[in-house]
């Protein structure tokens, strides 16, 4: 009865290990891939790749499995996001890898159906479960700017700075001004979304999600101690929710109500933060591994640091001071 009630906890536990690649054309459309009949998730499309082999490294498997799909060879490819995800029959992570570089004409060579698509267009797609956080990473920029902390007199030092920063290129901003008056705050909103739509950058607002929505911004940020009194999305599906996450508790909380993405940190040390504990990448990659969402690391993080980020599971990195100062 013992080694039974072992094997089975042990069964459940175990996670099959799924590497898929996201190709993409000269155009930035991605390559999908129809799912044949007869197997698990039927008819889907889903990004090239299949199960990890005992003992095989996760970049080996998908050369492996995208030569044997697609015929290509993989020169190089970065980590996009894992996905921890259970389905009824199977618990699996989806370990996606941006393929950045690759050899040889792309060909079905499992006689699948191959696509390339937009990727606005994925999200309207019969796709797996599991890929509903891919596609939000994928649209998702590596570097996400929030507002320091400017006195309510400040207006035009607010919309200069969000300026500068769309101008290098920061396309996903949130506007966070803690105790400015609603009508300053409102009036500066107005101001940077129309800034950022020249730019094709999103603007969520901090915490209240009804301005945001009345001022038509593109999605809301919520503190964790916001978070935790919702049981739903406060905003539909085409507007952003993120959720300001440091622990395991409240990334499970930040799913729970459907959020997009999340912050979590602090990673290092930050003068915003000042004595608080730290994550450091270790800390940060345990706590990473355990959410499906796209995570940016907050917390004392340089530009320098979308690389080490990513490497640690993230999406990229937020900050204030390192993308506000010119
Ligand atoms: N390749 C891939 N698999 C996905 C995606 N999303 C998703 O949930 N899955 C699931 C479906 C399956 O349960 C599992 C992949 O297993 P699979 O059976 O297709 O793997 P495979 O290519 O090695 O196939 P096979 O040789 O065993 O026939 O991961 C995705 O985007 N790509
Ligand atoms: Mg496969």
């Amino acid at each position: 009865m013992q080694a039974e009630a072992w094997i089975s906890a042990e069964s459940t536990s175990a996670r099959l290990h799924v590497v898929a690649g996201v190709l993409r054309d000269t155009h930035g459309r991605v390559l999908i891939a129809q799912r044949p009949a007869g197997k698990h998730l039927a008819g889907m499309w889903e990004f090239p790749g299949g199960k990890c082999e005992d003992g095989e490294l996760p970049i080996d498997a998908l050369a492996r499995e995208l030569r044997e799909e697609l015929g290509v060879v993989v020169e190089s490819a970065r980590p996009l996001i894992a996905v921890p995800h259970d389905y009824p029959e199977q618990r699996i992570l989806l370990d996606v890898w941006q393929v950045s570089a690759h050899s040889g004409i792309v060909l079905a060579r499992e006689s699948q159906p191959l696509a390339w698509a937009e990727i606005d267009d994925l999200a309207r797609l019969p796709m797996p479960a599991a890929d509903r956080p891919v596609i939000t990473a994928l649209r998702l920029p590596d570097r996400y700017l929030i507002t320091p902390p400017l006195p309510p007199d400040e207006t035009d030092t607010v919309v200069r700075g969000i300026e500068r920063a769309c101008r290098k290129g920061v396309r996903l901003i949130q506007l966070r001004l803690p105790g400015w008056p609603s009508d300053r705050l409102a009036r500066v909103a107005r101001s940077a979304r129309n800034l950022c739509r020249d730019y094709g950058a999103q603007l969520l607002l901090n915490a209240d999600w009804k301005l945001s929505a009345v001022l038509g911004l593109d999605g809301v940020h919520l503190p964790a101690a916001i978070a935790a009194t919702l049981t739903q999305r406060p905003l539909p599906a085409d507007r952003w929710v993120g959720v300001s996450c440091h622990d395991a508790a409240e990334l499970a909380q930040a799913a729970r109500i459907g959020a997009d993405f999340v912050t979590l940190g602090p990673v290092f040390p930050t003068a915003s933060h000042e004595g608080a504990a730290t994550l450091g990448w270790e800390g940060f990659a345990d706590l990473a591994a355990t959410t499906a969402l796209p995570i940016y690391a907050l917390g004392g993080m340089e530009i320098d640091d979308v690389d080490a980020a990513q490497v640690s599971g993230a999406q990229g990195v937020a900050a204030i001071r390192a993308l506000w100062d010119a």
